[in-house]
């Protein structure tokens, strides 16, 4: 039986990872939880799992999550508060740490999970893409890191088929968002809440808002080059609105070896908790008796230059990829805030790192990559509030 910590376990993520462990009894022993704020969802999956330790990052909030613990009818838990709780619990030693937080706060976590020893189950794509060397060279042993995001679970699973030498290029699938189709005139004015009408996943108000400005796939094309070694020339980017193939390895020999299944994140998630074994009946798979047609296209990167910048950051690395992530994630809050307006995202977030060229910084410790981090909130803050003049 693996003993696992579930970091974000209120979240998308989380709550599914939970529905893996919950359906498959005698796997897994759930030896610790995080949330952020929702301690009455954290005390109800604490109470029906049987979770000896739970943290969450607002302190204020650990007397409600005491209270809500009892009202649950939990045991004795163990409660750890603050910004450090999910760290502390990532540094703990389970088997799996599935990272399910949302945003560059899951850095340090990453690295405490990678330091103990534990595999981790990375659905928190921003800790590699900001941390770059930092976080591969925490790495102890091969699959040290089992990627959880739908692609790059897809990638890990096709790469089975051949040696590392035999790869050509990385193929990576994008739905294209809720806007595929749309010229950049024509996204100017679109609202928060269109933008979160994912045309296939249910996820959280980040990542569903980076799937439209198609900083997602920025992101995944950063965090596809760091887990796989493949320079980024090597890595194209395919718009497939069904998002029934999750990704494709394309072999020297010309043989492409594709991953496909329903959209969804139940088996990605429960190969990051089992892998390298597969569990039995995660999800229903496809139904091949039924006609169906997956469409394929290429990119737009005049509507959508988020991937596009995101090559020349993940090229340029050192602090770049964080300051592009940190820079989106003030953008993504200021977009829903009103402030800005859809295309302002990406652009804001350009001007950042081009701000950033000046600046650089040292991308070799985790007080360099936070201190990056931090200087592209406040630069971003800055074009933010002008714009909302
Ligand atoms: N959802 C999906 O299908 C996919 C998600 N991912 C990635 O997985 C990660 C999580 O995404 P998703 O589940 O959609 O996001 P959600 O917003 O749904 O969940 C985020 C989780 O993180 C917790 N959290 C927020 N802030 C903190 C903090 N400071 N410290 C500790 N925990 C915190 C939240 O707690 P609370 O509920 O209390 O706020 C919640 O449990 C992201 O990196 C995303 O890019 C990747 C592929 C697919
Ligand atoms: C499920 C998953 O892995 C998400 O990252 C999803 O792929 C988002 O899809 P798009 O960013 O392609 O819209
Ligand atoms: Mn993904």
């Amino acid at each position: 039986m693996r003993s696992v910590s579930i970091l974000g376990s209120t979240g998308s993520i989380g709550t599914q990872a939970i529905d893996v462990v919950r359906r498959h009894p005698g796997r897994f022993r759930v030896e610790s939880l995080s949330a952020g704020r929702d301690v009455a969802a954290l005390a109800r999956q604490a109470a029906e799992l049987g979770v000896p330790t739970v943290a969450v990052a607002d302190d204020a909030r650990a007397g409600d999550l005491r209270e809500a613990l009892a009202a649950a009818g939990a045991g004795p838990v163990e409660i750890l508060a603050g910004p450090g709780a999910a760290t502390e619990l990532a540094g703990r030693g389970s088997d799996v740490v599935l990272n399910g937080i949302t945003g560059s706060v899951g850095l340090r976590p990453t690295l405490a999970a990678l330091a103990a020893g534990s595999t981790l189950a990375l659905a928190n794509k921003e800790s590699l893409v900001i941390g770059g060397a930092l976080v591969k060279d925490a790495v102890r042993r091969p699959d040290q890191i089992v990627p959880v995001d739908s692609e790059h679970s897809a990638i890990a699973q096709s790469l089975r088929s051949g040696t590392t030498a035999e790869v050509r290029k990385l193929v990576v699938t994008a739905s294209g968002g809720p806007f595929r189709g749309r010229t950049r005139a024509e996204l100017r004015d679109v609202t928060p809440a269109q933008a979160l009408r994912h045309p296939n996943f249910s996820m959280g108000r980040v990542i569903t808002t980076n799937s439209a400005t198609l900083v997602n796939k920025g992101l995944e094309v950063i965090e596809a080059h760091l887990l796989f070694d493949v320079p980024f020339a090597a890595i194209d980017v395919v718009v497939h609105p069904q998002q029934m193939i999750h990704s494709m390895v394309e072999f020297t020999d010309g043989s492409t070896i594709a991953q496909a299944g329903p959209p969804r994140m139940l088996v990605p998630i429960a190969l990051g908790l089992s892998w390298p074994d597969r569990l039995d009946d995660v999800d229903v798979a496809i139904d091949w008796t039924q006609a169906a047609t997956w469409e394929f296209a290429p990119l737009d990167d005049d509507a959508f230059p988020a991937v596009r910048l995101a090559r020349q950051v993940g090229e340029a690395a050192g602090t770049f990829p964080a300051v592009y992530n940190a820079a989106n994630e003030v953008c993504v809050d200021a977009f829903h805030d009103g402030a800005i307006g859809f295309t302002d995202i990406v652009d804001t977030v350009a001007a950042v790192v081009d701000a950033h060229a000046a600046a650089r910084g040292d991308a070799g410790s985790i007080e360099g990559v936070l201190a990056a981090d931090a200087w592209a909130r406040a630069h971003a803050r800055g074009l933010t509030r002008a714009l909302a003049r």
